[in-house]
C-alpha cells in the first residue's frame, strides 16, 4: 500500500559543507525543496558526534526549511528544551535507549513541536506499535546510525511494509520516513513498501543533477 501522503525529501545536512552551512540550507531551497533533516550524535548512542543545539539555533534564522531534528542521543529526554528553544520543527528519538519514550513524545507536542520515534535496523517493529498513536513520523533507519555514506539495507524494507500496513489497518496518518543509504535506486523500494519521507544525505550533496535527482527519488 503506497503512503496517503505526498512523498518528501529531506535532506542531511551532515553530508552538507561544515565549514559553511548556511550556504547548504541554501542548497536544499534551491532544489524547491521544504525539509532539512538535522543529525544529531552524542558519541555513546552512535560512534560519531554532529552538532548540537547551539549550531541549530544559529542556523535557524538562515532558513525558513521545517527542522527535523533526529536525536541519536543516549538521554534525549534531556535535551528537549534547548532543541525546542533551537527551533526545532520536529524532534524525533529513538526506542532503544532506556528513559520514558511515552512520556517525552507528550512533552515535546505538548510544546508545539511535531514528534516521532526511530527504529534502528535491527529493532523489531513491535517494538513501534505503542506509539504509533502519538506520533507525526516513524522514522526507520536503513543503516546502522552513526555515519552517511553507508549502503541502504533492504532488510529493513518488510519492517516499513509493516509499519505502512499497520497506519492502514489503524486509521492512522503519520509519515513514515527512511534515512540511510537513500538514492535514486533505493528510494522507489521504500515507496513501494509505504514510505513517504526520504532522507538522503550523501546522494543529495553529490547530486550532479539535482532537479532529476528529487523528481526520482520523490517520484513525482
Ligand atoms: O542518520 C544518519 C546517520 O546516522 C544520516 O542521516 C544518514 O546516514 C544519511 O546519510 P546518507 O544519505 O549519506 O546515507
Amino acid at each position: 500500500m503506497l503512503s496517503p501522503n505526498a512523498c518528501l525529501l529531506a535532506p542531511s545536512i551532515l553530508a552538507g559543507d561544515h565549514a559553511n552551512l548556511a550556504a547548504s540550507l541554501k542548497e536544499i531551497e534551491s532544489a524547491d525543496l521544504k525539509w532539512v533533516h538535522l543529525d544529531i550524535m552524542d558519541g555513546h548512542f552512535v560512534p560519531n558526534l554532529s552538532f548540537g543545539p547551539q549550531t541549530v539555533k544559529a542556523l535557524r534564522p538562515n532558513s525558513k526549511l521545517f527542522f527535523d531534528v533526529h536525536l541519536m542521543l543516549d538521554n534525549p529526554d534531556k535535551y528537549i528544551d534547548a532543541f525546542l528553544d533551537a527551533g526545532a520543527d520536529q524532534i524525533t528519538i529513538h526506542v532503544e535507549p532506556d528513559y520514558p519514550v511515552m512520556e517525552t513524545l507528550d512533552y515535546i507536542r505538548s510544546k508545539g513541536c511535531k514528534c516521532g520515534i526511530v527504529l534502528n535496523p535491527g529493532t523489531d517493529a513491535q517494538v513501534a506499535k505503542p506509539f504509533l498513536e502519538k506520533c507525526d513520523i516513524i522514522l526507520c533507519m536503513t543503516v546502522q546510525p552513526g555515519f552517511g555514506g553507508q549502503s541502504f539495507r533492504d532488510d529493513v524494507l518488510p519492517k516499513i511494509k509493516q509499519i505502512s500496513d499497520w497506519r492502514e489497518s489503524m486509521d492512522l496518518n503519520f509519515r513514515l520516513e527512511v534515512d540511510g543509504g537513500v538514492d535514486m535506486e533505493t528510494a522507489p523500494l521504500c515507496i513501494e513498501h509505504g514510505a513517504d519521507t526520504m532522507v538522503a544525505g550523501t546522494a543529495f550533496f553529490k547530486a550532479v543533477d539535482r532537479p532529476g535527482f528529487v523528481k526520482k527519488v520523490t517520484g513525482r
